[in-house]
């Protein structure tokens, strides 16, 4: 069967250049020319598209926009905004539209947008109980952890810029995967970057490439991130740490959906859906002048919250079991399981670096227990070692415990700080964060530890 595509533009002119458009690719049009218009043919009709003008004559194409969401919420809807108008664009998207296209039409954006639209509309349903095995997938059943597979299914049919806020290791880059695993995007590249470990001299040419011998060290071709995603995602981990020059550049490239390569005199287009995180307060970065606030809300058209794992604390053991088994198939052995003890441990532990800290912590258990049975001792938490920041004091556990308490605290402590301080390269402010103390609770306790 063809599929249907609804225009809805009082410009005649336009109407024609899109429908002739959208026939030469196999579609069939059909036109309407106001809201109320295409009101009754979405009521009479079924349509695999609709692409609608944002000003009409008797109201906004947003309204459609929403009416569709309610009454059709399958039917992917794409607004055609006036060049330069990001707001209405960022509105559209936010009432649920799956793109934009800006006036004049470009041919070529068009043609990519309709064909991802198709792709989305004819996507089988998002995979719920037997997804593939190759699919990432979120372990939990709490409340909060439905609802979020709810929202990636949800943000998975449209375009828009989605940002995740979470703390470390809550599981934002693996809810990025999942939001392009059940696109229209899904067999195009999901390119994850660390914009916090991009040298910023290079950040440029990382991001959207170079020539060989377009500067010195230049030794090969580079197409940098934009270019490696086209078509598919590009996920900007820790987007509060990129500087301010390379903001403006990054915003540049997202309203225009084109890129300079560093010397190079063309621009290129690309075609990438923006997924960023952070665990940062991005609006205390605006309020502080580290974060542009228009790239801001370019980046946040749709947020969504990764819940700590403190907070969820029901998961806990089922995660524990998911991540017991993916540890023994990285290994290759047999495995372990957690003792009724060390499992009521663990649903009480924090957890300051949430679900990775849970996987390093058992990683290490299923090293070192006796057997394929996990003891409450070696999860080797000290949760008693675990610094009040408002207090500075040695942990006071000593008092009933044996003798060599304080070297084996000592010992522990060490361990997680030098664990938190390797997984964050380094970064101090970031590895107290981790280890939830304050940074100078972290200075204090790395001279008196003595690790330089
Ligand atoms: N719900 C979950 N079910 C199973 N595994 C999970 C879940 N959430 C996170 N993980 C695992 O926890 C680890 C950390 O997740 P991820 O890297 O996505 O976190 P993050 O929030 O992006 O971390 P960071 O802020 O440090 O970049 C990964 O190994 C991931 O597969």
């Amino acid at each position: 069967m063809t599929a249907r595509a609804l225009i809805v533009d009082d410009e005649a002119d336009i109407r024609a250049l899109l429908e002739i458009t959208l026939s030469r690719m196999g579609l069939e049009t059909q036109a309407a020319a106001s809201l109320d218009e295409a009101r009754h043919a979405l009521a009479s009709n079924s349509y695999a598209l609709c692409l609608t003008d944002m000003r009409l004559p008797d109201g906004l194409g947003i309204e459609l926009v929403r009416d569709i969401q309610i009454h059709h919420p399958d039917l992917p809807v794409a607004v055609i905004t006036a060049y330069g108008n990001a707001e209405d664009a960022v509105e559209s998207l936010k009432s649920g539209a799956f793109d934009f296209v800006t006036k004049p039409v470009d041919i070529s954006t068009l043609r990519r947008l309709v064909n991802s639209a198709l792709q989305t509309s004819q996507a089988p349903a998002p995979p719920q109980v037997e997804a593939a095995t190759d699919q990432p997938q979120l372990t939990g059943e709490t409340p909060a952890v439905e609802e979020l597979r709810r929202m990636i299914a949800k943000l998975a049919r449209n375009q828009a810029p989605v940002h995740i806020r979470g703390e470390s290791g809550t599981g934002k880059e693996l809810v990025a995967k999942m939001i392009h695993a059940q696109g229209s995007r899904a067999e195009k590249p999901f390119v994850p970057v660390n914009c916090g470990a991009v040298p910023t001299e290079l950040m440029e040419s990382e991001f959207f490439g170079h020539n060989k011998g377009s500067f010195t060290g230049a030794v090969a071709d580079n197409p940098g991130l934009f270019r490696s995603a086209d078509g598919g995602t590009l996920f900007l981990d820790e987007v509060g740490d990129l500087p301010i020059h390379m903001q403006v550049k990054l915003l540049r490239a997202i309203q225009e959906r084109k890129i300079r390569p560093v010397g190079h005199s063309q621009e290129i287009d690309v075609d990438v859906r923006i997924i960023s995180a952070t665990h940062r307060d991005l609006q205390q970065l605006i309020a502080q002048g580290q974060f542009r606030e228009d790239l801001y809300y370019r980046l946040n058209v749709i947020e969504i919250d990764v819940p700590a794992l403190r907070d969820r604390r029901a998961d806990i053991p089922t995660l524990a079991k998911t991540l017991l088994t993916r540890i023994s198939e990285r290994h290759g052995l047999p495995q372990s399981e957690l003792s009724q003890d060390a499992l009521r441990t663990l649903v009480s532990y924090d957890f300051p670096g949430n679900i990775r800290e849970l996987e390093n912590i058992l990683e290490r258990a299923a090293a070192l227990a006796e057997n394929e049975q996990i003891e409450t001792t070696d999860l080797r938490l000290q949760p008693s070692a675990r610094i009040d920041p408002a207090n500075e004091e040695e942990p006071t556990t000593t008092k009933s415990q044996p003798a060599n308490i304080d070297d084996s605290l000592a010992q522990a402590e060490k361990a997680r700080i030098i664990d938190a301080l390797e997984r964050t390269r380094y970064n101090k402010t970031r590895a107290a964060e981790l280890l939830g103390i304050s940074f100078r609770s972290l200075r204090y306790r790395l001279k008196k530890l003595g690790i330089d």
